[in-house]
């Protein structure tokens, strides 16, 4: 969420895994055989076409988690400002539903099912987005060091009749940082296109001391919200998950 900052991108066919449907649990019939042709065809034909709303890899990774793979990538471009005063849960569900707002204009008719997601972290009423560089992830995480913060998701699912919501909050503790250990980590990079200047699934992790709610939705997508979205709308889940 760093102010204005715009998104570049093309659609991203997630190509042949999406166009052979291999690794989708939602498009395989499982035998892979000749015999289980037309079986794997009726299947895949009531499966609505899913457009995943995103550049971040960690949104396209949680999917892949749950055996999810869409048949297309298409980074939003919206403006992440928030608006003067908006608090965090209001500016995060609305970041969530412009991003999928944009890619479903984006791509078209036909779209399906267009999932996006915002992931903010808070403290009190300050949004602590994307820091723009060295400098703001220093400030973010001397404010976060010793001290609860919150960590809010917003998953939007466009749907062809309407738009889906969830807004998943999680409660952070980060232990107190020293000057020593912001500075490796600042030296790290890890920092850098995460929310509140630290990512909980990797280096920061050692940093995080107690978290009460989604992990998932701290990395950028909770799963069992997204996962009961998607099943409640047309999308089936087999919970196969990727190939061991
Ligand atoms: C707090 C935290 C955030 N993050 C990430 C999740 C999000 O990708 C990012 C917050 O920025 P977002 O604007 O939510 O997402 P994004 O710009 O990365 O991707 P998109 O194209 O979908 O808008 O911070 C972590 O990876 N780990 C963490 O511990």
């Amino acid at each position: 969420m760093s102010a204005g900052r715009a998104r570049t991108g093309a659609t991203v066919p997630t190509g042949e895994v999406g166009a052979a449907g291999a690794s989708s649990p939602a498009r395989t019939g499982g035998t892979g055989s000749a015999d289980a042709a037309a079986p794997v065809a009726d299947a895949a034909a009531s499966v609505p076409r899913l457009v995943l709303g995103s550049a971040s890899p960690r949104r396209l990774d949680l999917l892949a988690q749950i055996g999810v793979v869409p048949d297309a990538v298409l980074p939003a471009e919206i403006d992440e400002t928030p608006g003067p005063g908006e608090l965090p849960r209001d500016y995060v569900a609305r970041m969530a539903r412009e991003k999928a707002a944009a890619v479903a204009r984006a791509a078209g008719d036909g779209a399906g099912l267009v999932l996006a997601a915002d992931t903010v972290v808070f403290a009190g009423r300050r949004i602590l987005g994307k820091p723009a560089d060295a400098a703001e992830a220093a400030a973010f995480l001397y404010l976060l060091s010793g001290r609860r913060h919150r960590v809010a998701t917003a998953v939007c699912l466009l749907c062809p009749d309407g738009a889906r919501a969830r807004l998943v909050e999680t409660r952070v503790r980060m232990k107190r940082l020293s000057d020593a250990e912001i500075s490796a980590y600042l030296r790290s990079g890890e920092w850098r296109g995460k929310a509140g200047g630290y990512a909980i699934q990797g280096i920061a992790g050692a940093f995080v001391s107690e978290i009460i709610g989604s992990y998932t939705a701290v990395v950028g997508l909770p799963l069992a919200e997204t996962a009961a979205l998607l099943a409640g709308n047309g999308y089936p889940l087999r919970f196969e998950g990727p190939a061991a």
